[in-house]
């Protein structure tokens, strides 16, 4: 198996992953195959005991989740993508199948069950093959499973609740997620790891190649609309090169690059020796799918920001689909411009393109309008109005190293209530994502009063007394924010658990309290400012009081992508920095705190609870 071939065959295809899981995304992006995210809206509701074998099940619903996609895509558009990938992922023990747990008890009974044991991990792939013909749509699947072996170390009831109260399990199939925590409580696994993890790759690959190079038709099943495909469609996925663009051109590659593109393609691909067309016995280099968007990154967000400030996602969202022409008009713009900034955020994801017009896709109408309680329209206004000057001189920050490059552009003092107010939008639609899972990350009850230090607009505070009814919640913040915290109170949901206090943390006293809370706080500033704020929290902070830091700490594996731009946005824009756990444990323990645990919330935020001790 010849990586770039067999992923390469679907370079030159519209291909979809049915599926909301971030894993497979990463699996298959890391693979180099360039695809659409359309998570499956199938409801994984099969009745397990009609399958001879859980695989079977995993396979049906992996199956009826692309399937799912497909249909949709097709109805939506009249169009469906070439190929639809779906995927189900489900853990078997002693005859029961496990999915993923609905709540912390149920997590536990999970792990409970799987504890000290050996289990099977089965993952369904279908992979749906979509042709349009006259409007009707054809359907073809092929499908595999993969089981893997894993076996539980005996775990005590604590490590069991510690893991369950991360939060982690519970979006994963049994409980746990192998690739994270989750993977200290596995003494050994036998098979294909990144099959736990969601994705089997290595038979994803090889069913590529059967597919691709001899179609095995008793593999084939026949789909009709509603079940079985035609196989007789199938020739026209073996991929005897030639449609589609050739993605390597990109949107700048010239008349001439094409056809010498195309030109290669029409030649014998490598053979099994790796002999090459030209002869010269080298294949060429996997295809850098993920370089190249890596390098188109920036228009993307541009594109994302200017479909934001022209208001693009919030006319759909009351008057959508709606036609380039019309758009253009309610947003005062070009037509030939709109039609062009609609076709690329189709191509992001963010918008559908149907025969009424375009429309929001969930995910636009959810974040991109501006109105919805989890929107994240201010946040990519600040990054466009903000942080797109200021990553324009990333590259004296890097040469200069944060002070200088601070001193020379720092970032401006919020002045204008509009300012103020964008700012605070921006740190409010994050911070109403992340929430929960901070609040949540340990557990709190024992805490009677907190004081959420720098806590904006009260969305960690919100949650917290959600979760915690004994709880009463301080948001201590400078008196230019708590000015306008009332915009963001929603109405009816009000209490007066939580108060707002205007002040400095550097200068003001702080409010009394049994636990102190600094939620993306400490990597704004640098070691000394760190250490004066966590000594003046230290000082009001109790014996047996709390201190909760919510950061993303540093890694020394390889960061995760979401946090990657992160520590360069504070280089060009503070003097603070990310830290690793060693660091911040060192600084809390420096500060009178002990018993320093951490825990993930989600992939954007980790959180470290530390309990003061007695003075000396
Ligand atoms: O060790 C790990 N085991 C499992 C996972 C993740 O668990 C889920 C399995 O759930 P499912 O197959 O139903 O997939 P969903 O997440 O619901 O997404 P779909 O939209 O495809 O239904 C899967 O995300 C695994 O990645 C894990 O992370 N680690």
């Amino acid at each position: 198996m010849v990586l770039s071939p067999v992923i390469g065959k679907l370079l030159q295809k519209r291909v979809v992953l049915a599926s909301a899981s971030p894993r497979r995304r990463e699996i298959l992006s890391h693979a180099g195959l360039r695809f659409e995210v359309v998570p499956s809206r199938f409801k994984e509701k099969l009745d397990k005991a009609s399958f001879p074998t859980p695989y079977a099940y995993a396979i049906e619903t992996a199956k009826q989740k692309a399937l799912e996609v497909a249909r949709r895509m097709h109805q939506k558009d009249l169009r469906a993508p070439d190929v639809v990938i779906g995927a189900d992922t489900i853990v078997t023990i002693g005859g029961l199948i496990l999915e993923k747990p609905v709540d912390k008890q149920d997590a536990y009974r999970m792990l409970s069950r799987l504890n000290g044991k050996e289990h099977s991990v089965f993952t369904g792939v279908a992979i749906v093959h979509c042709c349009t013909t006259d409007a009707q749509l054809d359907l073809e699947v092929s499908e595999f499973h993969e089981e893997t072996t894993v076996k539980f170390s005996e775990l005590s009831e604590e490590l069991l609740w510690e893991y369950i109260d991360s939060g982690e399990p519970m979006d994963k199939a049994g409980g746990y997620g192998i690739q994270a925590l989750g993977g200290m409580l596995v003494e050994h696994v036998r098979g294909d790891f990144l099959n736990v993890v969601g994705f089997p790759l290595n038979h994803f690959c090889k069913k590529l190649v059967e597919l691709y190079s001899l179609p095995r038709r008793e593999d084939l099943r026949r789909v009709k609309h509603d079940s079985i495909p035609p196989v007789d469609t199938f020739e026209n996925l073996s991929d005897v090169e030639g449609s589609g663009s050739d993605p390597a051109q990109g949107d700048d590659g010239g008349g001439h690059g094409r056809a010498e593109a195309d030109g290669d393609r029409t030649q014998a691909p490598a053979g099994p020796q790796g002999t090459d067309s030209h002869g010269t016995g080298e294949s060429p280099p996997p295809f850098p799918a993920g370089l190249l968007e890596l390098i188109d990154g920036f228009k993307a967000s541009k594109a994302l920001f200017v479909a934001c400030k022209l208001n693009v996602f919030d006319v759909l969202k009351v008057d959508g689909p709606l036609k380039a022409v019309d758009i253009a008009g309610k947003i005062d713009a070009s037509v030939c411009g709109t039609e062009r900034l609609l076709d690329v955020c189709v191509a992001l994801g963010l918008l559908e393109k149907t025969d009424r017009g375009y429309r929001n896709t969930e995910l636009a109408d959810v974040h991109l309008a501006s109105d919805g309680e989890y929107s994240l329209h201010s946040l990519a206004m600040h990054s466009n109005d903000h942080f797109w000057s200021l990553f324009t001189d990333l590259e004296l920050a890097v040469r200069e190293g944060a002070s200088a490059a601070f001193g020379r552009k720092a970032e401006e003092p919020v002045q204008s209530k509009h300012k103020t107010l964008q700012f605070m939008r921006a740190m409010h639609g994050f911070a109403m994502l992340t929430a929960r899972q901070v609040a949540t990350a340990f557990d709190l009850s024992q805490f009677t009063s907190a004081c959420d230090l720098g806590g904006c607009t009260g969305a960690l505070a919100r949650a917290l007394t959600q979760e915690y009814p004994r709880l009463k919640v301080t948001v201590f913040d400078l008196p230019e924010v708590i000015e306008h915290v009332t915009c963001f109170q929603p109405e009816g949901r009000r209490t007066d658990r939580i108060s707002f206090m205007p002040g400095d943390f550097f200068k003001d006293d702080l409010p009394e309290a049994d636990l102190y809370i600094l939620s993306r706080i400490l990597h704004e500033w640098p070691d000394d400012k760190v250490c004066e704020l966590l000594s003046r929290v230290s000082s009001r902070c109790k014996p047996g009081g709390g201190i909760l830091v919510a950061e993303k700490i540093l890694e020394d594996k390889p960061a995760a992508r979401g946090s990657l731009p992160a520590s360069l946005n504070l280089l060009v824009r503070t003097q603070g920095r990310e830290r690793g756990l060693p660091e911040y444990r060192g600084l809390l323990e420096r500060h009178g705190f002990r018993d320093v645990r951490l825990a993930h919330a989600g992939d954007r935020l980790d959180v470290m609870l530390g309990t003061r001790a007695s003075p000396p």
